[in-house]
């Protein structure tokens, strides 16, 4: 696994946002090979999102031949409500780039079964060869996507019940009030998340700086479903320095020290992304610690 340590929000995003981008045209899709992208809600990936637009708009990326499957949705949310997930897609990333609306996929929380509605969309991500790049974000529980404390890490996409401490964390998104929150939600499991080829996760903030010492300084454990993150041969997460706070000095500077090196080896962009993709897919792979 690889941390990655920036300065903050602004220089994550922005980090992050040119990761995607450079995966994506080293990918090269074309209609009959997609590159296929896993996507988060929340404030996480709002600057990426930003970011990503702004590439776009530049003539640098297109998501012309890109799928995209998003991680979760609440159920029983109109879909056109300002806070479901299907909005906030549109509003922050999808209605400013050319993807195809048939390309973009989220799961639907009014389905009238909804444990097909689950079961369909992981068909749907087998029927296009899987994920290959999984971005997510986590509660300060350490949650991924929907993944609740305890959920296990054999999860599939399912329905789940929202712990108390996520409603109260999204409650900022409908008033402030906890009763407007809703309390069920479809989500992709941990598991649906790590059979990414490839995931990053985002954490950014001190309120999750014990989430993030949770997750990659002690062992893989339920209760911090983003720890399973630890098993994966290519992850990675980008997080900003109050993020860790509750990291040990000697995890923070290791992994400092490491992407040193890498930069020494394969060259800076100023950007922090220095060889960031050629690393993962060839030439100094020995430097990234997977
Ligand atoms: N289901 C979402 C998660 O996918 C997201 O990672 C989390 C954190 O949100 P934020 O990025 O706003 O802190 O919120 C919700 O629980």
């Amino acid at each position: 696994m690889r941390l990655v340590i920036r300065k903050d929000f602004e220089a994550v995003s922005y980090h992050v946002a040119k990761y995607v981008k450079e995966r994506i045209k080293e990918f090269a899709p074309t209609p009959a090979k997609p590159f296929v992208l896993g996507l988060p809600t929340g404030s996480s990936p709002v600057g990426v999102y930003r970011n990503l637009v702004k590439f776009h708009q530049a003539g640098e990326l297109s998501f012309q031949n890109i799928i995209t499957f998003n991680m979760d949705e609440y159920v029983g949310l109109p879909r056109d409500h300002p806070e479901s997930y299907h909005s906030f897609m549109w509003s922050n990333l999808f209605k400013h780039v050319d993807i195809l609306p048939e390309n973009v996929h989220i799961l639907d929380g009014n389905a009238t079964d909804l444990d097909l509605e689950c079961q369909r969309y992981e068909e749907k991500i087998a029927a296009v060869g899987g994920i290959e790049l999984f971005l997510g974000g986590i509660g300060p529980d350490g949650h991924i996507a929907f993944n609740e404390p305890g959920s296990s890490l054999n999860s599939r996409t399912r329905v789940k019940t929202l712990a108390y401490d996520t409603i109260v964390a999204n409650a900022r998104f409908f008033d402030n009030d906890i009763t407007k929150v809703p309390n069920l939600a479809l989500t992709v499991g941990v598991a649906t998340v790590m059979d990414a080829r490839e995931v990053c996760i985002i954490i950014t903030g001190a309120h999750k700086a014990l989430a993030l010492a949770k997750c990659i300084e002690e062992g893989v454990n339920h209760m911090w479903t983003v720890s399973a993150i630890q098993l994966h041969p290519r992850g990675m997460v980008v997080c900003d320095e109050d993020a860790t706070l509750e990291l040990h000095v000697k995890t923070v500077n290791y992994f400092k020290s490491i992407e040193k090196v890498h930069e020494q080896l394969i060259g800076s962009d100023n950007v922090g992304l220095q060889g960031g993709v050629r690393s993962w897919r060839g030439g100094a792979e020995s430097t990234y610690h997977q």
